[in-house]
């Protein structure tokens, strides 16, 4: 992929003056034609200085919104229909305009990025769609969405009803991420763009701070999806994503509150951490931190496939310049990222065009296309000039990758005092918040500046080269290294230009640390389901909770508390359906459904089997799983509660009156072998060693009864259900090896219940320790200790025997 780095200037403001400009957009001494591509802008330090950043190209105050598309966006289009995902971003400080040059104004003339790139994709697939004959069709769709607060929401969404969690994003491959649950409007002519883009923008977050007076408190991004059916047959899908960056902030300039503060601090952190990804890019670093914020991940820069423009917006005035310089530092960066890999082919030289296809995913395929794939960051397809070219006509672009520089003497130019801006601060912590030259240097000064071209990358020993690291000692050092990593996530430094290691250990490493963090991310995304599950079921809005439920389910396999709740919500469920079918009203509506037709709940996966418990280690107590306080609430509500248990499919008709009773009493009761010590895994041969306790043949209807509830009746209040009574059976064998077997029990709370037993024997004043049976699980779950989520969790973890 390529990264174009293009730098707009834009014009003074009402109450901006002329004689406040420092910011200057000029030619390079080399450049033959008119194009600029040089920004320049006085030294703080010292005014009599000046530093120059040469960018793919600069625009000044006078470029149009037309000249910006068409010289850096609409060469785009025709890749986008060859296949390639396009990406187009701008970056700027609060108030360079940002949001102008993407989305401009309602007039034609200020139109922004985003309304002319639809109106060209349009004309494109009109276009595909007239030359072949109609036999080729095109579908645009739309979806567009923000990242708030780190959290991300469907711009289609009015706020009142987004979940506050926002929506999960995961990983697709490929260096993709996607959102879960996001909208995809069609969108098939630019009036039905435009009407669904500017509705959508009402939605967006933005607010007045002192720098501006619509400021965008959220990164934006929307992505148009083009489909073309291909004439023989074929489907190729391609992405273009314009995203809208919220503007990095010095909260001292903005006087912002403390609504504002934090959603500055969530822009200034993903800003920095975007920072730190070009800046690890950059120095070829392994380890590049993507998955500190949701927008780098959703950005992936060096990651994706396909063509990346990123403007750079600047303010032309004084009161910016320190955070100018930071900017003008961040972009160089990006376009040094590019000099590391100007030996590389350009990937679509290689490709056919034309003949890349790409999946449904996006994902590349096809002839030509297979080192598409993570291409690291491509600039030299871009000419100056249109930036798309193909790249057999470029002429070597040497000049127009260096860094260029006036003259400038580090030792008198350093701008020390750009620590004093809110992105000065964050760079100043890698040490680059001055000048470029200063810049990797600064961050390692061992090593120099060697030039570009030729600036080595670091050596890397071999194994060999360390012939005497044991394997004890290559575990201690990932170990060091995996602890590095974690403890200090955002500078990523440390890690890899720390002492030189060897290939084995880098890979041990690289493997270790790709576990961690996705072991981290999936856990976060299993917490958002979480959280989201909780939030439909704090609004009584219980089938999309069970949703919620059972999407986390496999982020925490073999959660036994997560399986259990999605068991009782299922009932509840099942219950309320039932209960509605049974309201005089809906037998009055209705003739009464035969009970075949039932609504069943909704299927809760299995939970896993304890092999495949891959991280969350559930301890005796189930409190690995993340619950919230209300979460907890509920929980314990539901202890306080007399035992009642619901059955999944089936509602009960009685309240149990249960008391544990003598065994001399309970011997009738058919005395079953205990189990074997595998339990309480139920598996299949549990049935066939004991085929009386198959499920009950339906019982026949009583007359004149509802079908509908009678024949439902639990089974299990008469201790008859094999599950009741294997864990009856195991229970009363009072034997905490075997108790402890039973799901979500364990050896404390086998203990316990092995106690309780005791304990009620005492109280019922019998005294000694006489052999008394539990006959009920309503008995089982009122003993201390036990609780009805105990007994549901023993339940659930027979979910092998037949109800
Ligand atoms: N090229 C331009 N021509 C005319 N006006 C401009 C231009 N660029 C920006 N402006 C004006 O500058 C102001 C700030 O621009 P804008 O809101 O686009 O900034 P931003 O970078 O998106 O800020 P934030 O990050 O706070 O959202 C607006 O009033 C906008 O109209």
């Amino acid at each position: 992929m390529s990264v174009r780095v293009v730098a707009r200037v834009r014009p003074l403001l009402k109450q901006e003056v002329e004689k406040d400009m420092i910011v200057e957009a000029a030619r390079a001494p080399t450049e033959k034609t008119e194009n600029k591509s040089i920004v320049r802008i006085p030294n703080p330090k010292n005014e009599a200085e000046a530093f120059s950043f040469q960018f793919n190209s600069v625009y000044d105050q006078q470029a149009t919104q037309a000249h910006i598309f068409e010289n850096e966006v609409s060469p785009t289009v025709k890749h986008l229909f060859k296949g390639y995902d396009v990406t187009l971003f701008a970056y700027g400080v609060t108030g360079t305009g940002k949001t102008h040059t993407m989305r401009g104004g309602k007039s034609l003339a200020e139109r922004g990025v985003i309304p002319r790139l639809l109106s060209s994709i349009y004309r494109r697939a009109r276009k595909v769609e007239k030359d072949s004959d109609g036999a080729s069709q095109v579908q645009v769709s739309m979806s567009y969405y923000e990242i708030y607060n780190d959290r991300v929401f469907d711009l289609f969404e009015p706020p009142e009803k987004r979940t506050p969690a926002g929506l999960p994003i995961r990983d697709v491959g490929g260096g993709k991420t996607q959102v879960v649950g996001l909208t995809e409007r069609p969108c098939s002519n630019l009036k039905e763009f435009e009407q669904l883009y500017d509705q959508a923008n009402v939605n967006r977050s933005t607010s007045a701070t002192k720098l501006n007076a619509h400021s965008s408190r959220s990164h934006a991004i929307l992505c148009v999806k083009v489909t073309q059916s291909m004439e023989d047959g074929s489907t190729q899908v391609s992405t273009a994503s314009a995203i809208d960056l919220a503007g990095s902030e010095d909260n001292r300039r903005t006087d912002n509150n403390k609504d504002r503060m934090v959603e500055s601090a969530s822009i200034n952190k993903s800003l920095f951490v975007l920072a730190q990804c070009v800046e690890a890019i950059s120095k070829k670093q392994h380890r590049v931190p993507y998955r500190e914020s949701k927008m780098t991940r959703i950005l992936a820069l060096g990651q994706n496939n396909g063509l990346t423009v990123m403007i750079l917006n600047l303010a032309p005035v004084r009161s910016y310049h320190l955070d100018t310089l930071s900017s003008l530092n961040f972009a160089n960066r990006t376009k040094k990222i590019e000099v590391n890999e100007v030996e590389n082919q350009p990937f679509f030289r290689e490709l056919q065009p034309g003949k890349g296809k790409l999946d449904g995913d996006g994902k590349a395929n096809g002839p030509g296309v297979t080192n598409m794939h993570r291409q690291p960051l491509r600039p030299k397809l871009l000419s100056q000039k249109s930036g798309l070219q193909e790249a057999s006509g470029v002429p070597k672009p040497t000049k127009q990758f260096a860094v260029y520089s006036d003259k400038v003497k580090p030792a008198t130019s350093k701008p020390t005092n750009v620590a004093n801006t809110s992105q000065a601060r964050a760079s100043a912590a890698q040490t680059h918040a001055r000048s470029p030259k200063r810049t990797s240097s600064e961050a390692n000064p061992s090593l120099g500046r060697p030039s570009k071209v030729s600036r080595p990358n670091p050596p890397r020993p071999t194994a060999s080269a360390q012939p005497g690291l044991s394997k004890d000692a290559i575990e201690a050092l990932i170990e060091q290294k995996v602890t590095e990593a974690l403890a200090g996530r955002v500078d990523s430094t440390n890690v890899s230009t720390a002492d030189p290691i060897s290939d084995e250990v880098q890979k041990r490493l690289d493997a270790l640390e790709k576990r961690v963090e996705g072991q981290e991310t999936e856990r976060a995304e299993g917490l958002q389901y979480l959280l989201m599950a909780k939030q439909h079921q704090v609004r009584g809005e219980e089938v999309s909770a069970l949703k919620m439920y059972q999407l986390a389910l496999p982020h925490f396999p073999g959660n036994e508390k997560l399986v259990r709740k999605m068991s009782a919500l299922q009932d509840r469920i099942a219950m309320k359906k039932v209960e509605k079918r049974n309201s005089p009203a809906a037998k009055r509506a209705a003739i009464a459904p035969p009970l075949a037709e039932h609504p069943a709940p909704e299927p809760v996966p299995a939970p896993p089997k304890p092999a495949a418990r891959r991280r969350l280690k559930v301890d005796e107590d189930d409190e690995s799983f993340h619950e919230d306080p209300a979460e907890q609430h509920d929980d314990d509500e539901e202890e306080e509660d007399s035992f009642v248990y619901r059955p999944r499919t089936k509602i009960r008709q009685r309240p149990v009156t249960s008391k544990l009773v003598r065994s001399a009493t309970a011997s009738t009761a058919p005395a079953l072998p205990p189990k074997p010590s595998s339990l309480p895994t139920a598996t299949p041969e549990t049935e066939d060693q004991h085929p009386e306790e198959q499920d009950e043949p339906a019982r026949p209807l009583s007359a004149g009864t509802d079908t509908s509830t009678e024949d439902l009746t639990p089974d299990f209040l008469s201790g008859e259900t094999p599950r009741t009574k294997h864990i009856l059976r195991v229970i009363n064998t009072k034997d905490v090896s075997k108790i402890k077997l039973l799901r979500g029990v364990g050896p404390k709370k086998a203990e316990a219940i092995v106690n309780a037993i005791c304990d009620f024997e005492e109280e019922e004043g019998n005294g000694g320790r006489e052999c008394r049976r539990v006959e009920s699980l309503g008995q089982l779950g009122k003993l201390r200790g036990v609780g009805v989520k105990t007994v549901e969790g023993m339940r659930a973890g027979l979910g092998g025997l037949a109800l």
